[in-house]
């Protein structure tokens, strides 16, 4: 999934990697965050990944950082997926945050590597083996994207 947005959840909590004493020189203490994801570099995403022959499996989404390190109920899934979810991971955000805030042009990318659990008659339950199971499997196309992103993105795309 190529990051569209996020949500912050631990942010909500009052945990945030830009708390505390302000250091003027890496950027403002309010930063904006509604264009933390470079609109340009999430098009060069998608258009690498058509390129590549890949384009039913990529697709934008919104990532949502949640604390874990449990995975989540059935109750906490579908009030993500109310909430305009698409992913959820528990990394990503605040490397983003930090990266926004210093000025960075940042392009996101998370592996979907397992289902929601949604309906209370399943008996399906996350797993860091089919986690770490799928990272594997997708290891070599992840490559191939990267790869050919990285030629992609021109030479000093950081400064504005
Ligand atoms: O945060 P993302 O990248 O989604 O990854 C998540 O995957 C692992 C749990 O399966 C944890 O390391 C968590 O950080
Ligand atoms: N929930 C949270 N983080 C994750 C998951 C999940 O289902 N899968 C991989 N990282």
């Amino acid at each position: 999934m190529v990051i569209l947005d996020h949500i912050n959840m631990p942010g909500f909590a009052g945990h945030n990697p830009l708390s505390g004493p302000k250091e003027e020189q890496f950027g403002p203490r309010f930063p904006p965050m509604s264009d933390a994801y470079d609109k340009d570099l999430r098009k060069l995403a998608l258009a690498v990944g058509q390129e590549l022959g890949f384009a039913e499996k990529i697709r934008e989404g919104v990532y949502c950082c949640l604390g874990g390190p449990n995975f989540e109920t059935i109750a906490e899934c579908r009030m993500l997926n109310s909430l305009g979810v698409d992913a959820v991971g528990m990394s990503t955000v605040p490397e983003v945050i930090v990266a926004g805030h210093c000025g960075l042009r940042v392009l996101g990318m998370s592996l979907v590597t397992n289902k929601a659990v949604m309906d209370y008659n399943s008996e399906a339950t996350a797993s860091q083996d089919e986690v770490l199971q799928a990272g594997k499997d997708s290891a070599r196309f992840l490559e191939k994207l990267i790869a050919l992103l990285v030629q992609r993105i021109e030479p000093n795309n950081n400064v504005s």
